[in-house]
């Protein structure tokens, strides 16, 4: 696990687009897994910066979304089918195809989810797998727990995760109650991993996750396990190292 400091948001959203850009540069076809919250959107700006000023190409790309909650309209403004829509997929050039997004409300929720991490493997696997980081050590929404789950599955939300996110909904009452996520296994088997963490009130979770040490109760913290990941952090959630 290598961690990388950046003065401020704004620089770290550009290194990592930067990163991202160059792979796929180098690899027109590859396979992103993409993340939702506020922590990503400045380099979802940067992507879409490359793609208007350097012509970067998007035409082969391929894409995975780590979940999306359930029973909510995809066309709700909370929902992450309209949060990657509004930050991202409609300011570049990824055929409609190509996106992939758990569905809110599967009729078979089980048959689903396997069909989701099928689709991943027959696309060849995730080359770079983008996080952000719950304040209570989530990553997509696996949640802190006795047992992890290994792929794509229906999860219950912390109540700590309903708080969070309550801050993007008119009322408590109306966050999910539960969510679509990829699982640890299908988040691990990324051959590329930048995990992402801003502001103050991420530093305390980046504190804890610098410890070189895993729990399920902690499920960034199995990132430790995989060989390649940069937890990228900007100078107000680096502030506790
Ligand atoms: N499911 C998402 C996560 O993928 C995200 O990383 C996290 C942090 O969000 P934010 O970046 O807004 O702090 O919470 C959400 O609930």
């Amino acid at each position: 696990m290598e961690l990388k400091k950046y003065a401020d948001y704004d620089q770290m959203s550009e290194a990592v687009a930067k990163e991202i850009a160059a792979h796929v540069r180098r690899h027109p076809r590859t396979v992103l897994g993409l993340a939702t919250g506020s922590t990503p959107i400045g380099l979802y700006r940067e992507l879409i910066r490359h793609h208007r000023e350097e012509q970067l190409d998007f035409s082969e790309v391929i894409t995975f979304n780590l979940d999306e909650y359930y029973g909510i309209q995809s066309d709700h403004p909370q929902s992450y089918h309209r949060f990657m829509q509004d930050h991202f997929f409609a300011h570049v050039n990824i055929p409609e195809q190509h996106i992939h997004i758990p569905e809110s409300q599967p009729e078979d929720v089980q048959s689903y989810c396997r069909r989701y991490d099928e689709m991943i493997e027959e696309a060849g696997g995730i080359d770079i797998q983008i996080l952000g980081i719950g304040s209570n050590g989530h990553i997509g929404f696996n949640e802190p727990a006795e047992e992890l789950q290994l792929h794509t599955h229906q999860v219950q939300l912390a109540p700590s995760t309903i708080e969070a996110n309550s801050r993007f909904f008119s009322s408590r009452d109306e966050v999910p109650r539960s969510a679509i996520t990829m699982g640890m296994r299908s988040i691990l088997k990324a051959r590329r991993i930048f995990l992402l963490a801003s502001g103050e009130g991420k530093a305390p979770i980046v504190k804890k996750l610098m410890k070189p040490a895993i729990s399920t109760r902690l499920p960034a913290s199995l990132l430790w396990l995989h060989d390649n990941v940069q937890i990228c952090v900007d100078g107000a959630a680096a502030q506790l190292l």
